[in-house]
């Protein structure tokens, strides 16, 4: 016992066993569900708490990071239940939009290491009357926030540093005055695409609304603007993104809807992946039409790196050639870490561009890769804006995860083409898949019992 029950940090367990990565003794041959998606999830969960009349979310995400963001809402005045759905991982929402009254003088937001509480809830403490305290894990000091810092300043906000200096990153105070009067706003959001999308997300609700313009080095995860923008018009919101690098939300009510969350895509990418890892076969039935998720891109990604790449009635399936093939691969955003796995595994070199900003994600992700790559033998390099992995045999040895879900689904892939991987803090997974061992598990004990080629049966949740 350390008597730390106070930290609530699942990724703590420095001191946890090792979880050992199934090796794949013969080709994955599953189906699978995954959870919903983060990002619209936390998404829709900030628009109900924002809008004019109560909301319900159905399948939505049950993770660590949507689990942060309902307790900031709450923390803010919003009312959140969990009530019976269809959803298989877990109830659905009803959300009751914030109610002044009820919130307490000084709000204290945990959160955690999750990029869309640290910069989509602190505009929203603008609105209420009050301070609120943010601060979250220790690595969530890292994360560049100084873009929303200045920005709600310029906006006539007050936001204060624990020594009452203007603070670059958490912690910090938001001092609300109950309404912000929004118009033009210049902002820097190089570093993170969730700059912009926390001002979209809130800007109808400002008094003019809101004129937001970029300058700078170009805005990294478009795609998860755009999934902004397409989430403000579904509830009623008027945005113009016609101008690149310029938005306009027009001010008024943001609508209450009733709104069912898609499985991430992105989370499902290391299932994905496990095809081309062990030449097997992974179906995902589900597979939105139309999506706004960045995770879509797998079916370019994965083709390209060889796979046969299928959607056919709803369900993705990929499977797996006799090798990996190398590759450029750009602005992968989020995805970068299990396309890195795979160009560990594949037979030439690949380069990956446009993922210099992933220094300022959950940990440092280009040195973390280049790390455990390397720690397994691989032949990986940092470049100014992302990485190039060259072909080399790995070995096997213990891949860390810094606290960081996709480092250690990352190992996990590493894992099943290379005998002996263990992977450090697999608990961290339960930042957006809580699920993750259990799924990953089942996954290869399908593939194990089914007879090759043999449809497996569906992996999904556990009821
Ligand atoms: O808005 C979002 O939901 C996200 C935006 C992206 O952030 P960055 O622009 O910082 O890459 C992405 O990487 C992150 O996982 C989720
Ligand atoms: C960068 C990520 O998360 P966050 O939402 O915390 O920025 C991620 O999930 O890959």
């Amino acid at each position: 016992m350390t008597g730390s029950a106070a930290t609530a940090l699942p990724e703590s367990s420095e001191a946890a066993p090792h979880w050992p990565a199934p090796f794949a003794t013969r080709p994955v041959n599953a189906t699978i569900t995954v959870p919903g998606s983060k990002s619209l999830t936390n998404r829709f969960l900030v628009l109900a708490a924002l809008a004019d009349g109560p909301s319900r979310l159905r399948a939505p995400l049950h993770s660590r990071d949507s689990a942060l963001m309902i307790q900031a809402l709450r923390q803010l005045g919003a009312t959140i239940t969990e009530v019976p759905g269809d959803g298989a991982f877990g109830p659905d929402l009803e959300i009751s939009p914030l109610s002044h009254e009820a919130t307490p003088s000084q709000a204290r937001i945990d959160c955690g290491l999750a990029g869309t509480v640290m910069r989509f809830v602190p505009p929203i403490a603008a609105l209420r009357h009050g301070s609120s305290v943010f601060d979250g894990d220790p690595h969530a000091r890292n994360r560049p926030m100084g873009t929303i810092i200045e920005a709600l300043r310029a906006l006539g906000v007050a936001v204060a540093g624990e020594d009452g200096e203007t603070p670059a990153s958490l912690p910090f105070t938001v001092e609300g005055t109950g309404e912000v009067r929004g118009g033009h706003l210049v902002i820097d959001a190089s570093a993170s695409s969730q700059f912009v999308s926390a001002l979209l997300l809130v800007g109808a609700r400002f008094t003019e609304g809101l004129r937001l313009e970029h300058v700078g080095k170009p805005v990294p995860s478009l795609d998860h603007i755009n999934m902004t923008v397409t989430a403000l018009r579904e509830v009623g919101v008027s945005v113009d993104d016609s101008v690149p690098n310029h938005w306009v939300v027009a001010p008024g009510p943001i609508r209450g809807f009733d709104q069912r969350i898609e499985q991430d895509l992105s989370n499902a990418g290391p299932f994905l992946a496990a095809a081309l890892a062990s030449g097997g076969t992974v179906r995902i039935p589900g597979w939105p039409v139309g999506t706004t998720q960045v995770g879509d891109q797998w079916r370019s990604i994965l083709a390209d790196m060889g796979a046969d790449v299928s959607l056919a009635d709803g369900v993705l399936t990929v499977t797996g050639g006799p090798e990996i093939k190398s590759g450029d691969f750009d602005e992968t955003s989020e995805l970068a870490p299990t396309v890195a796995a795979l160009c560990a595994l594949a037979s030439g070199p690949s380069r990956l561009t446009g993922i210099g900003h992933l220094r300022g994600h959950e940990t440092d992700r280009l040195a973390a890769l280049v790390t455990e790559i390397n720690r397994l033998g691989g032949d990986a390099e940092e470049t100014s804006d992302g990485l190039v992995i060259r072909p080399a045999k790995l070995h096997a040895g213990v891949v860390h995860s810094y606290a960081d879900h996709r480092m250690a689904t990352a190992g996990a892939i590493l894992g099943l083409a290379v005998e002996g991987v263990q992977v450090q803090d697999i608990a961290t997974t339960a930042k957006t898949m809580p699920d993750f061992p259990r799924l990953w598990a089942d996954m290869l004990a399908q593939g194990q019992s089914a007879d090759n080629g043999a449809e497996g049966s569906d992996v999904g949740p556990q009821h």
